[in-house]
């Protein structure tokens, strides 16, 4: 104590020098010293045209690359690039401290009056439309502080909105939606007229933030989607309903549906193969579909196949489940626990025989859905806390970008949601197409037209 006392009695009032703020600059900074310093060299020594032949050559490969392969060119280059030049435009040294002297995020030494700004120690953009900034706090700073300055932050950085992160104590992520991609409802997708014109392992959903189709495999794949009430779960839903059509008519492909809500999936029940209502006939409902998948693994073990082909005897089967957590969590706990056991087989084991899952869920917590890890793809719409977006998406999917507690409560933001990326592990802020009920009408009457699968309206115990 006596020794800081002392310490602090010969604290001195100057700043540290220029030059050496500039070498401390260049330590932190050294890409940005050494690349130009790098052109300098080899301008001197290999002469200017050669090193302008390697930059336009560089410059070539860049654009090469990026015509060529987006997918690793938008996987390496872009947010690199991306998160290089926003450092340097919107996120440098003076013009950010500005930006944070008008919110007042910013702390003085009593001592010296040295204003003492939080520190840019990382600025990663995993999309166009969402930067994460990560800030090393200015002595004397708590994270609360910029708790209470987002939206006036915001509005200063000129950005849809900033929420906030706490990677290590000292440190805050701010992570900003530079702007709402989405500002248009995307119409109900086509219905494809013939069977042979649909893939059910790449079927169109909606559109991504980068402008290119939302597409999702349903063929051998579980889909989990999370969403407050209102969300739009049902949109992907249908969208992928629309997308299968003529599979549905023509009995390749059958839907059991358990529909506890009774809302806008009644009226899918004339096109189902089974449709339940209540809780009781949903159980009976899963009991069927789970005696459906032993019978094709049974059929597997007398012919020795290992894999289904998609043809009206062994149809690819979709079991829907509209609010799970009324299923699991919220009815009868005896239901609840054969439901969750019969889901789960259905869930490790579905796949191979063509018997796959798509449930919605508004609180997506363990509790309610114990077995959401058995669903490969899942969707976070708009979510009442924060904590729903990593148990959703995964671990860091949030200070990565997926901000889905802060969609609005709106219907203009009706849709809107994050999917993870696979090849890549970021999320992609996502809207599905939006199918409203005389869309979904006319799914009904085009299926219905031809219609060759076998419906019933309740399930059979
Ligand atoms: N993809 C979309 N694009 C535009 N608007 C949409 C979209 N999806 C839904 N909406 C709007 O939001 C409303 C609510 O949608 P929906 O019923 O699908 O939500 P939900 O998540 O299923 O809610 P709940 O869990 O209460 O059933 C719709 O009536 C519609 O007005």
């Amino acid at each position: 104590m006596r020794h800081k006392k002392k310490f602090e009695s010969v604290k001195s009032f100057r700043r540290v020098g220029g030059e050496f703020r500039a070498l401390k600059w260049t330590v932190r900074h050294p890409g940005s010293v050494l690349t130009p310093g790098a052109l300098t060299a080899s301008g001197i020594e290999l002469g200017w045209s050669t090193t302008g032949g390697i930059v336009g050559g560089t410059a070539v490969g860049l654009c090469t690359w990026y015509r060529a392969h987006p997918d690793t060119f938008d996987h390496y280059a872009a947010p690199r690039m991306r998160a290089w030049r926003r450092r340097w435009s919107v996120y440098f040294g003076p013009k950010f401290n500005k930006a944070l002297r008008a919110c007042d995020l910013y702390t003085t030494d009593r001592k010296t009056g040295q204003e003492r700004f939080p520190r840019v120690i990382r600025v990663r953009s995993y999309s166009p439309s969402v930067d994460t900034i990560t800030l090393a706090l200015a002595p004397g700073q708590g994270r609360r502080s910029f708790d209470d300055k987002l939206e006036i932050l915001a509005d200063t950085l000129k950005v849809e909105r900033i929420a906030i992160e706490r990677p290590k104590p000292g440190y805050v992520a701010l992570i900003l939606e530079r702007s709402e991609p989405f500002t248009e409802t995307i119409p109900a997708p086509e219905m494809p007229e013939e069977s042979d014109a649909v893939d059910p392992g790449d079927i169109y959903i909606g559109e991504t933030e980068y402008g290119s189709e939302w597409r999702q495999g349903i063929g051998s794949r579980h889909i989990f989607i999370a969403g407050a009430t209102g969300a739009g779960k049902n949109s992907v839903v249908l969208a992928i309903l629309r997308g299968l059509a003529p599979l549905i008519r023509d009995g390749l492909v059958r839907l059991w549906i358990c529909d506890p809500k009774q809302l806008e999936f009644a009226k899918l029940a004339g096109i189902a193969h089974r449709y339940a209502d209540d809780e009781g006939k949903c159980a009976e409902l899963v009991d069927a579909y789970l005696e459906d998948l032993r019978a094709v693994q049974r059929m597997f073990a007398s012919t020795g196949t290992r894999k289904i082909t998609m043809s009206r005897e062994t149809p690819l089967n979709v079991l829907i489940l509209d609010e799970i957590g009324a299923l699991l969590a919220y009815g009868d706990g005896s239901i609840g626990r054969v439901l969750r056991k019969n889901l789960a087989i259905v869930g490790s084991q579905g796949r191979a025989t063509g018997h796959s899952m798509i449930a919605a869920v508004q609180e997506p917590t363990k509790d309610t859905v114990p077995i959401r890890e058995l669903f490969p793809v899942r969707i976070c719409m708009r979510v009442t806390a924060l904590s729903h977006v990593d148990m959703v998406l995964g671990d860091g999917a949030r200070l990565r970008g997926a901000l889905a507690d802060e969609i609005p409560d709106m219907p203009e933001t009706a849709g809107i949601g994050y999917v993870i990326r696979q090849k890549t592990r970021t999320p992609i802020r996502v809207r599905a197409a939006y199918t409203d009920d005389g869309d979904l009408d006319d799914l009904v009457a085009f299926v219905r037209s031809g219609w060759m699968g076998e419906s019933r309206l309740t399930v059979v115990a």
